[in-house]
């Protein structure tokens, strides 16, 4: 077996751009380490011996994989004309015995070879005329053949009649560390990720909040870190703290006890500003918890699921509050989305089911009528500055986290 992967944006780095494909190289021998990896001319190609190894299970790994824009099962041969014309001969007759004896075809090439005897143009031409002596009812089409042959001539030819698209953006390892706040709901998954496909090697909390919150709701929240590892955990060793050697495909997730804090918050803040503060102490807490026992691998940023005006907690001023509370950037890539985007591609990557689950979350259990829309910021600070004990409980609250490395894909068998 033989890939061809396509490396889009990664081509536009000048001088870094070999570190850009070293993280990538490390990316794929960790998600499938039973493959070779060369990179020639700007192209990786993947290769294969091992017989148990289906392309089903390759393609699946490379098409979650970010920094990989596109990808094609190839064959490939030395570039002298009779090499090539006995390979196209023989993938012309395979798509001949699929779409019929009068089925439409173009031929495709791209060289980068340029000391070769022809140009793209002429090579396409030759090997189309090749096809109609083999199969002369064939038709040639240009826009949307019924199937199309595609060479590509660098250090050898390589020819492919299928292509697959990739997430395309950034291999994970290359944009940082941040700390995703995961609850079980549709919209923190997506904001994973896109900061993923943007490179950045993740970790995801959330904060549980037994007995308000059922086991079901976890085990949702451990599927959803199931499904977002298959586009974040190619990160491996790099995304592992200290004392964790977690070498499959996989996201740490961490769980927070929160009942002892919300509970402290419903006795003694305004039940308007509940959501508020909560969500304050919950970015107060992921702050602390990607710092702590880590010199040198914290967290660099916080994500959260957060659209300004999706919910009535998600106003300019609300968000303004939030970020007080911490020191470093919190990022929301959903910011500007509206709810049928962030569907769009929750069922992209085979969330939305899941998250649409009924279980009830921490917050909505705890969740106000008439919410606060635009905090006052010293009032609510003040008012969280008077809930006693408040440090204490957040601190046992930490001392208390469970951590598991959720595998991207056990959770299908594979
Ligand atoms: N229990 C939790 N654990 C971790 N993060 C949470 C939790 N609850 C909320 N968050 C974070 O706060 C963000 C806003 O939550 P909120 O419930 O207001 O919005 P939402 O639109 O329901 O988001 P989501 O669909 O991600 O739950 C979430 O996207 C998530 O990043």
């Amino acid at each position: 077996m033989l890939y061809l992967l396509k490396l889009g944006e990664l081509m536009l780095k000048k001088g870094n751009r070999r570190h850009f494909e070293q993280v990538l190289r490390r990316n794929i021998r960790l998600v499938l380490p039973k493959c070779k990896i060369q990179l020639s001319n700007g192209r990786f190609y993947l290769s294969s011996d091992e017989p148990g190894l289906s392309e089903e299970y390759v393609e699946e790994r490379l098409a979650t994989l970010p920094g990989i824009m596109g990808f094609a099962p190839v064959y490939s041969c030395a570039k002298s004309d009779k090499a090539i014309v006995a390979m196209v001969r023989q993938l012309a007759q395979s798509q001949v015995e699929r779409y019929g004896p009068q089925s439409s075809f173009r031929v495709h090439v791209r060289r980068t070879d340029k000391s070769l005897p022809r140009d793209s143009q002429a090579y396409a031409v030759w090997l189309g005329s090749v096809v109609l002596e083999q199969f002369p009812q064939l038709k040639v089409r240009m826009e949307r053949p019924d199937w199309s042959l595609k060479l590509e001539l660098r250090d050898r030819a390589y020819l492919y009649h299928r292509e697959r698209k990739g997430v395309g953006g950034l291999p994970v390892g290359t944009g940082g560390r941040g700390l995703l706040l995961l609850s079980g709901g549709i919209d923190s998954p997506v904001a994973g990720y896109l900061m993923a496909c943007r490179g950045m090697c993740l970790e995801a909390v959330y904060f549980d909040t037994p007995p308000f919150t059922t086991d079901a709701a976890y085990d949702k929240v451990l599927r959803l870190t199931a499904r977002l590892a298959r586009w974040a955990g190619s990160g491996g060793k790099a995304a592992n703290p200290p004392g964790v050697n977690c070498r499959e495909q996989s996201l740490l997730l961490h769980r927070v006890p929160f009942t002892e804090v919300q509970l402290a918050l419903r006795k003694h803040v305004s039940p308007a500003a509940m959501t508020l503060q909560s969500r304050a102490c919950m970015v107060k807490l992921a702050e602390d918890l990607g710092r702590s026992e880590r010199p040198g691998r914290e967290s660099q940023a916080l994500i959260s699921g957060e659209a300004l005006g999706q919910v009535a907690s998600q106003t300019i001023e609300n968000l303004s509050y939030t970020n007080s509370f911490a020191r470093t950037p919190i990022l929301r890539p959903l910011i500007g989305f509206d709810k049928e985007q962030i569907i769009g591609l929750s069922r992209q990557m085979g969330c939305f089911e899941i998250s649409i689950e009924p279980h009830v979350d921490c917050c909505s259990y705890f969740a106000p009528a008439r919410p606060v829309t635009q905090a006052n910021i010293p009032e609510l600070e003040a008012e969280l500055l008077r809930v006693p004990g408040l440090e204490a409980l957040m601190e046992t609250a930490l001392a208390k986290v469970e951590t598991v490395a959720v595998p991207a894909f056990r959770e299908t068998g594979k």
